[in-house]
């Protein structure tokens, strides 16, 4: 029998808990063994289905010889951090949903984890059950990868989908997103793009090998969305959807950003709604590459975590393929990309300047998309303009 311990008894580890009981069959004919949770550190003991396993003392879990992988779904830096290094150190695997961790600290976690031969793995932190991480790191080896972008987060897309589709309103979505258990414990990091950005930079972290700092990246979530904006754009065969991007650009520089697009029809994309979430890879032998599924709740992302406890314990060994320099320098700012922008302006007329914009609506208002223009440009001509709205077109 083989025993693991899960930190932070909540959605995510209660859903680990869940998995491990439902599929013992197939995850014993992985293991040639039994697999079961030992113990569950939580912050107060509480009655629980659960509550045999609970302990509110983590040292009962490091000094657990038996105990070979821990699963931190506790979240956040502070008790995570401690706790997960503890655990490294004390020659447990570590395996975790928390992206916050993984993108602040996760370049040295996985180096504590090499020097002490053990695993830090995270395939749960990006996509909750959807497998993107490994196939990113193995079965995309043979790539350079040129750019990823994605829809990354499934509170915001859920809450998108039910206002759009429905006519919902935010605040009741979103409490029942919370309910579903898809939020994060401050739903603020979901709808302000801050997930969504720390999930981007797991992503840039592991396609292009350096560390991209959560604070070097621009994030904008779905807050500033006008309902006006969604149905002009659906007039016109576009969706907006709230995307993370990374790119690889010349001279080994990187960036990165989380903003919302308009996305066409055409685009299987636009068509993501709900709680799934989807993750393109672009590789310069592939092409690109699509990843799509439940992007969060209890055991979409729980059956991350056990894939990963079972990687853990059939490779007991460090996994050199999954690790980046620590070194952020090379970041550059998105504004230097260029893109088609929509603009939403209070204004009847466009100046002759703006002659090879594309005019979708002009009342006492005009939409228009622009030709393929920079950032900085696009920033320009918004301060120039009586600017209501605009955005990035994903072409
Ligand atoms: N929910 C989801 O769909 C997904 C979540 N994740 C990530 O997984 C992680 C967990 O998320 P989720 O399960 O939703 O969060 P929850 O808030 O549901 O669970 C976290 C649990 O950890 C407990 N906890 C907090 N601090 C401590 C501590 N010091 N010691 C012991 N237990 C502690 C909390 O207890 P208490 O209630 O007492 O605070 C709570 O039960 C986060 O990093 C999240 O970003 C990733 C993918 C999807
Ligand atoms: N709050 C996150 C949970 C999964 O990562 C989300 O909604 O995507």
């Amino acid at each position: 029998m083989i025993k693991i311990a899960i930190l932070g008894l909540g959605t995510v580890g209660t859903g680990v808990v869940k998995v491990v009981e439902a599929n013992t069959v197939p995850i014993q004919h992985k293991l040639g063994q039994p697999l079961s949770v030992k113990t569950a550190l939580v912050r107060k003991l509480r009655a629980d289905p659960y509550q045999h396993l609970m302990t509110e003392n983590f040292r009962e879990i490091e000094h657990d010889g038996e105990i070979r992988v821990v699963v931190e779904t506790i979240g956040g830096v502070e008790a995570a951090y401690e706790y997960t290094r503890r655990c490294l150190m004390a020659g447990k695997h570590v395996v975790t949903a928390n992206k916050q961790l993984v993108a602040e600290h996760g370049c040295e976690l996985l180096e504590l984890a090499r020097k002490n031969h053990v695993n830090y793995l995270f395939e749960a932190s990006v996509g909750g059950g959807i497998p993107v991480l490994h196939p990113l790191t193995q079965c995309m080896a043979a790539n350079r990868v040129d750019e990823i972008y994605g829809i990354l987060n499934g509170t915001t897309n859920f809450i998108l989908t039910k206002m759009v589709k429905e006519g919902a309103s935010f605040a009741e979505v979103l409490k029942l997103a919370q309910e579903k258990g898809y939020a994060e414990a401050d739903p603020t990091a979901d709808v302000e793009g801050i997930d969504a950005g720390r999930k981007i930079c797991i992503l840039a972290d592991l396609a292009f090998g350096h560390q991209v700092d959560p604070a070097q990246v621009p994030m904008e979530g779905i807050t500033g969305i006008d309902l006006k904006d969604v149905e002009i754009a659906g007039r016109h065969g576009y969706r907006i959807k709230l995307l993370g991007r990374c790119l690889r650009l010349e001279g080994g520089r990187r960036t990165a950003y989380v903003a919302p697009h308009l996305i066409s029809e055409e685009n299987p994309m636009s068509d993501v709604n709900d709680v799934f979430n989807a993750v393109v890879v672009r590789g310069n032998a592939t092409g690109e590459v699509m990843f799509y599924g439940k992007g969060a709740g209890e055991l979409p992302t729980a059956s991350a975590c056990v894939a990963d406890v079972i990687e853990c314990l059939q490779e007991e060994r460090h996994r050199p393929e999954i690790g980046w320099s620590a070194d952020t320098g090379g970041f550059a700012s998105p504004l230097t990309l260029k893109n088609r922008w929509y603009f939403r302006v209070g204004t009847d007329t466009l100046s002759e300047a703006l002659h090879s914009a594309k005019v979708l609506e002009q009342g006492t208002e005009t939409a228009f998309i622009t030709p393929s223009i920079t950032g900085t440009d696009a920033e320009r001509l918004a301060a120039y303009l009586p600017t209501l709205a605009k955005m990035r077109v994903l072409d």
